[in-house]
């Protein structure tokens, strides 16, 4: 994905010059001659970095002003002066005002591109570091080798290199946004910036603001969403939420690649990617009329979809291990080790909230677990909403009914569930729950048979 540098110089030849040489190397440059065009061009969007003249002739206000004001609105917006050979002193006295760099006419070809790479990254960076602050930098490392991970892995392998909006569904905490991210991170728009914005949490009066951007009738103006994501993608979470007066006017963005802020006049065209993300069924949400289906055609282009956990318990032990080192390297609490009673009891539980349940739920066992930190954890260590789902025994949950029976009927009641659990948790592979149970494979079979599964 292009790259969007502005250059401002009144001499014609250099802007050519510097904007030719960044367009060979792949960027997409614009230019302005004075003050007034300069700013009409960050009106229309803003761009990643500015290439500024400091003399500027015929223009209202030099290159020292302009900077000074670019910086006012758009403070990580990394500017490098052009100085002419007479006014180092100046282009120094810029920097100290906030320019990223400067370079001296005449200049080499190198030298220009070397500046434009390094004030890319460096913005890049800034904005790296405010998403980590925001606290969405996010791992994106998709932990899993089950069947349905891997099928997901490859469909998101496929998908991303296409430019094609996505729309991932799945159930809450499965891993959408880390999907979304991932696909962002293997685009070519992985340079760019990863903007999200969640329908579910923004009231609807606010929507059009964050998504749209506004513009004060004092000039004061408000970047967007989806012009802070330009060159790269665009995340929206909970699509489904969104109000419809919102939808509308999303779908005219779709279809025309330009919008006007709040209270705007100036039309800003974006090149933004746009996933979006529900954990409701957008079917029965068009089917009760909350959501446009024209809309939904346009964003759902391709459908991916996120396996829930229970779908894929094989997995939770490497996710578990995952965790367990994750947060100790985050929060130094050591990394405990799981017992084989505990771990299929954490396989067989339903994990409603699927992955990000696992998670808290690993964070938690670590920080009460106390005692001796090289102690097995054990299954009686857990939470008890989720001790309760190993099969019954006489004491234990579901106990009343089994000492209501004979030993027989009780314990096939009991060995039923137990050897469901562990079907389950194996992911279904009979030749390892076998092997883990300590019976041979044909006999399992046997068994299951005897007990009316499978
Ligand atoms: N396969 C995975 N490997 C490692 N971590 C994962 C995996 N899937 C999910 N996670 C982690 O689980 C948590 C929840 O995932 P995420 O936020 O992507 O879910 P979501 O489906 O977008 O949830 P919601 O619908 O509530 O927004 C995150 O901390 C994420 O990093």
């Amino acid at each position: 994905m292009a790259t969007d540098i502005l250059i401002v110089d009144d001499e014609a030849d250099i802007r050519e010059l510097v904007a030719g040489i960044l367009q060979d190397e792949g960027h997409g440059a614009r230019t302005a001659r004075n003050s007034d065009e300069a700013f009409a061009e960050i009106e229309k969007r803003r761009p990643q970095l500015v290439f500024l003249d400091i003399w500027l002739q015929g223009s209202k206000l030099d290159g020292l002003e302009i900077l000074d004001l670019i910086h006012s609105q758009h403070p990580d917006l990394p500017i490098v002066m052009i100085s002419g050979h007479g006014n180092i002193e100046t282009a120094v006295a810029a920097i100290k005002s906030g320019a990223y760099d400067f370079i001296e006419k005449p200049f080499k070809a190198d030298r220009l591109v070397l500046i434009a790479q390094r004030a890319l990254e460096s913005y890049r960076l800034k904005r790296e570091l405010r998403d980590l602050k925001r606290g969405s930098g996010h791992p994106t490392r998709f932990v899993g080798r089950s069947t349905v991970m891997n099928q997901l892995r490859n469909a998101l392998d496929r998908v991303a290199p296409t430019n094609s909006r996505i729309l991932i569904t799945g159930p809450s905490g499965a891993g959408k946004e880390l999907a979304a991210r991932s696909i962002h991170n293997a685009s070519g728009r992985a340079g760019g910036p990863f903007v999200m914005i969640n329908a579910a949490t923004i009231t609807p009066e606010r929507m059009e603001e964050e998504l749209f951007g506004v513009e004060g009738v004092n000039g004061s103006r408000k970047i967007g969403a989806l012009e802070e994501a330009h060159g790269g993608t665009l995340f929206i979470d909970e699509i489904a939420d969104m109000p419809r007066e919102t939808q509308n006017r999303i779908l005219r963005v779709l279809v025309e690649q330009t919008f006007t802020r709040v209270s705007g006049a100036t039309r800003v065209s974006v090149d933004v990617r746009i996933i979006s993300s529900s954990a409701r069924n957008l079917e029965d949400e068009i089917a009760e009329g909350r959501f446009r289906e024209d809309l939904f055609h346009r964003l759902a282009v391709v459908p991916v979809r996120v396996p829930g956990l229970a779908e894929r318990r094989e997995d939770i032990p490497e996710l578990i291990d995952f965790f367990l080192e994750q947060i100790s390297s985050a929060t130094g609490l050591p990394k405990r080790t799981i017992g084989e009673d505990a771990m299929a009891v954490l396989q067989s539980h339903d994990w409603p909230g699927n992955v990000r349940q696992l998670r808290n739920n690993v964070e938690r066992l670590m920080i009460l677990a106390g005692g001796d930190p090289e102690a097995v954890v054990t299954a009686t260590m857990l939470p008890s909403e989720i001790g309760t789902m190993v099969p019954p025994t006489p004491h234990g949950a579901g106990g009343e009914q089994l000492m209501g029976l004979a030993l027989r009927e009780a314990r096939e009641i009991f060995e039923r569930q137990y050897l469901l659990a562990q079907i389950s948790r194996f992911g279904g592979n009979i030749s390892r729950t076998a092997e883990f149970i300590g019976m041979e494979r044909s006999a399992l079979h046997r068994k299951l048979k005897a007990l009316g599964i499978g």
